[in-house]
């Protein structure tokens, strides 16, 4: 029988790294044991979770079976989508090749243009827009981009891009944007179509209005001569989300300053008066236009006409009166005599919650307060995390799990 000489066999490299592998082995073991205890504990701490309110069987239930393991998986699916960036669009419907219209629309990123081409947009059409951006914002028309019905053009139309010549070309129908400047210092009241104007050719005002005078001029030219068919909306003064607060105009002066507790600007007496429409009025008078047969020019305002002193005063009326500047209760007494507290606290209930993703492109995510869900990533993403450091499966480097939709915040 062969001896076996333990000393010199204890002492051989060989055996001392069987000796390591075994204890790392039994050490990798007992963590992974620990981590998913761990992770068991944290579902049963999870407050808006399975375990919160139905207790430990159902926090377990849930893990067993099976569920938790499709909801990582189809979660991570999701962060893939993400990581690609894809965007989630308005839901547009799907126009047949004879009502889908390829529209052109240049300012398409300014106030009013950025509200037709929203409207157009979710009517299914195709929508190209031109804009210079010097008024005009890529942040009004950017939830469309990308989309395939969309296109967003950087072009100065100082740069002719020949549209009524394209017009002609392809006999489309072209809108004037015009103005109700166009009737001047008007001697007519209320303005009506066929009311030439009252303009001063050499006034401060007037390259504005005779500009857009002569815009009408040329379109009714090339409708004459080129059967080039013309529709124009004389567009009076008009207002909504997205409009400019420092353009200088009476919506936006007047709104800031009484915000800001300034005095309210009233140039003149405040006698003169101006109608004020909602912009989404507005784009459907515009739409209304382009679809009908009615050719000559056509005024879309709001016939309400206030003078620019009750306007003040309308806006004044408004602005909060007596608002508190300061709330914050003390709940000593209810904590004393009713043992109550909010549950809410306020790293996690009110304020954003971020999530920082470890993969590439190290985006954030920022989740408004009240969303519970978020507390279920947040669990998972680190009960998941603990599991991989643990185990050593794969690198942490990423892997991420969401379980809501949150495209809704891109
Ligand atoms: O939307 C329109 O039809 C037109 O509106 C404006 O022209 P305007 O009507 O003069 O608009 P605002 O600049 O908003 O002024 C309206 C009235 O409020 C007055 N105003 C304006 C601003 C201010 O701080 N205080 C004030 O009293 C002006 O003097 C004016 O009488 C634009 O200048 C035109 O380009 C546009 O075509």
């Amino acid at each position: 029988m062969r001896q076996i000489n333990w000393n010199k066999k204890m002492k051989s490299p060989k055996f001392i790294l069987l000796v390591l592998a075994v204890v790392s082995t039994i050490i990798l073991y007992v963590k992974s044991m620990e981590a998913e205890d761990k992770s068991q504990k944290r579902l049963m701490e999870f407050p808006g979770g399975a375990s919160a309110h139905n207790g430990q069987a159902t926090a377990l239930q849930y893990q067993n079976s099976g569920d938790f393991y499709q909801e990582i998986k189809e979660l991570k699916n999701r962060i893939k989508e993400l990581e690609k960036g894809r965007k989630v669009y308005p839901e547009v419907p799907i126009l047949n090749y004879k009502d889908r219209k390829r529209i052109l629309i240049t300012g398409g990123a300014g106030f009013v243009g950025s509200h037709l081409t929203d409207k157009l947009m979710l009517q299914g059409h195709e929508v190209y827009v031109v804009d210079n951006f010097f008024t005009g914002r890529k942040k009004n028309v950017e939830h469309w981009i990308g989309h395939n019905n969309f296109e967003l053009i950087h072009a100065d139309i100082v740069n002719p891009l020949f549209i009524e010549g394209l017009a002609k070309r392809v006999r489309a129908r072209l809108l004037l944007a015009s103005t109700s400047e166009v009737y001047g210092d008007p001697e007519v009241h209320p303005q009506t179509e066929d009311y030439w104007g009252h303009v001063n050719p050499i006034g401060p005002r007037s390259c504005y209005d005779e500009g857009k005078r002569a815009a009408e001029s040329l379109c009714y030219a090339y409708k004459k001569q080129d059967n080039v068919d013309i529709r124009v909306a004389r567009i009076f003064n008009t207002f909504g989300p997205r409009m400019h607060m420092n353009d200088g105009r009476v919506v936006s002066n007047f709104i800031l300053q009484a915000l800001q507790d300034q005095p309210i600007t009233i140039y003149g007496k405040g006698e003169q008066t101006r109608s004020f429409q909602y912009v989404s009025d507005l784009v459907n008078g515009l739409i209304a236009l382009m679809n009908g047969n009615y050719s000559m020019p056509v005024n879309l305002g709001n016939p309400d006409e206030y003078t620019i002193t009750e306007f003040a005063e309308e806006i004044l009326k408004r602005k909060p009166i007596d608002d508190p500047k300061k709330r914050k209760p003390d709940i000593s007494l209810a904590k004393q005599e009713l043992k109550w507290e909010p549950k809410g606290k306020k790293q996690n209930d009110h304020a954003c919650l971020v999530l920082f993703c470890l993969g590439p492109g190290k985006k954030h995510f920022c989740f408004n307060r009240g969303q519970w869900k978020t507390f279920y990533i947040r669990y998972c993403l680190e009960i998941h995390l603990n599991l991989l450091i643990n185990l050593k499966i794969k690198s942490v480097s990423f892997m991420i799990v969401i379980k809501i939709d949150v495209t809704d915040f891109f």
